[in-house]
């Protein structure tokens, strides 16, 4: 039996019920341990593989509150102690996550921006004090166009996080509340793209999203962004203005959104993360505004049969390779290695992008090649049909 330590918060615990799956994980010759961060880790151990959410604590650790460094620097010395032990997304790649203007850089260093012209990151610049003629220069620089969104700097560890201002004009300069990202506005006709990734697994799930906005003299608006893109959210935001309900409907290209969140997850190498992706309605580009570590996969009903399949991989072929390298620190093997594994897995992965909440359509990628044909798993009712992409 494979010992699987993890650590998330009791609120996404009951989220995904996470308790509930042991059987399942027994089964799969894999035994669940609960980290206690309290208490040394040696005598919980020994670890095959450990995943987490410790985002908010290494937030808090950051931000110098004393017990949560000493549980970051317990799973540390353990991960150092026990190269054997395989870390799903490395403390070091959270830290990438938690401040948004390094979560931006590194987005802009994945292989696939350069690649494909049709993905990019919205122009953004952080901006760390109040006065108007410093940002007003700093976002000209950027080239940072109205409307733009500003975001705390820190993407997690409090509901602060989440409160965000849309700023229209140079008037509502004054309503800057640094520290902050400043990321010009996107219009996307209200859809939110989120890839959900699993190890080499890509998933991709529709949520509502904020309507167009153009550059006017109205005022600020400010807003809690967990109020406008969950499954369910209708805020006055989500509302597209009549003159856009005329535009024609977002059809996503499944490969390219599928090959965001590879590329994203080889750039910062993460496993277990979600990718928010809007795509531009004019010009039809793909922009990355958001990387959440360990997100609430909520549409994706097998998540833990996914999970368990990935460690596995990960406890069987790939652990194999590492045991049998006596070379180089096993830590730094394993490091490398990880992209080889990915190659692999490409030819078998799929896509599934869920349509309003009901139905999961499936992307047959053989051999790589972008297929048209899709077809419907109804979640209800266990039929399947087939439609064509512009059919959605
Ligand atoms: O489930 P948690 O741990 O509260 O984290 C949520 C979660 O990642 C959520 O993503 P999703 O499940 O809705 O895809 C994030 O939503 P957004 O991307 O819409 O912001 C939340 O931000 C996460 O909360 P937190 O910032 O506390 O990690
Ligand atoms: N640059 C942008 N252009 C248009 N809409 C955006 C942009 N950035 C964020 N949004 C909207 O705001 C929401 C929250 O932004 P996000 O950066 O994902 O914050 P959080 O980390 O709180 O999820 C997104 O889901 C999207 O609806
Ligand atoms: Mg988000």
């Amino acid at each position: 039996m494979k010992r699987v330590g993890y650590w998330i918060s009791e609120k996404k615990s009951k989220k995904l019920n996470f308790e509930d799956h042991r059987e399942l994980f027994r089964n799969a010759g894999f035994e669940l341990v609960k980290i206690d961060l309290t208490a040394p880790l040696e005598q919980q151990g020994p670890f095959d593989v450990i995943i987490h959410k410790l985002t908010d604590y290494l937030a808090k650790a950051n931000e110098g509150y004393q017990p949560a460094q000493e549980y970051i620097q317990r799973m540390q010395m353990y991960v150092q102690d026990h190269p054997e032990c395989i870390m799903m997304d490395p403390i070091d790649s959270l830290q990438k996550l938690l401040n948004r203007n390094k979560q931006y850089k590194s987005v802009l260093k994945c292989d696939l921006l350069s690649q494909d012209s049709s993905v990019f990151t919205p122009t953004f610049v952080q901006l760390t004090t109040k006065d108007m003629e410093i940002n007003r220069k700093k976002l000209t620089e950027a080239k940072v166009t109205y409307p733009f969104v500003c975001k705390p700097t820190a993407s997690h560890g409090s509901r602060m996080a989440h409160m965000m201002a849309i700023i229209f004009n140079e008037e509502g300069l004054k309503d800057i509340n640094p520290p902050c990202v400043a990321q010009s506005f996107i219009n996307h006709n209200a859809v939110l793209f989120k890839i959900f990734v699993i190890g080499s697994k890509v998933f991709v799930v529709e949520r509502p999203s904020l309507k167009n906005l153009y550059p006017s003299d109205q005022a600020t608006i400010c807003f809690d962004t967990q109020e406008v893109s969950k499954r369910d959210s209708t805020h006055f935001l989500n509302q597209l203005d009549a003159s856009d309900l005329d535009s024609s409907p977002v059809v996503p290209d499944m490969e390219r959104l599928t090959e965001v969140g590879r590329s994203i997850r080889r750039a910062m190498r993460l496993d277990l993360f979600g990718v928010d992706v809007i795509i531009d309605s004019e010009i039809k580009s793909y922009a990355v505004i958001d990387i959440n570590s360990f997100p609430g996969y909520d549409g994706i009903d097998n998540f833990f049969d996914i999970l368990i399949d990935y460690l596995k991989d990960v406890t069987g072929d790939l652990k194999n390779k590492i045991e049998e390298s006596n070379n180089e620190d096993s830590l730094q093997v394993r490091k490398r290695l990880k992209p080889e594994t990915e190659k692999t897995d490409e030819i078998s992965s799929e896509s599934y992008l869920n349509i309003e909440a009901k139905n999961i359509l499936v992307q047959d990628v053989p051999n790589g090649l972008v297929n048209n044909q899709y077809s419907f798993v109804n979640k209800h009712s266990n039929t399947i049909g087939n439609s064509a992409t512009n059919g959605l």
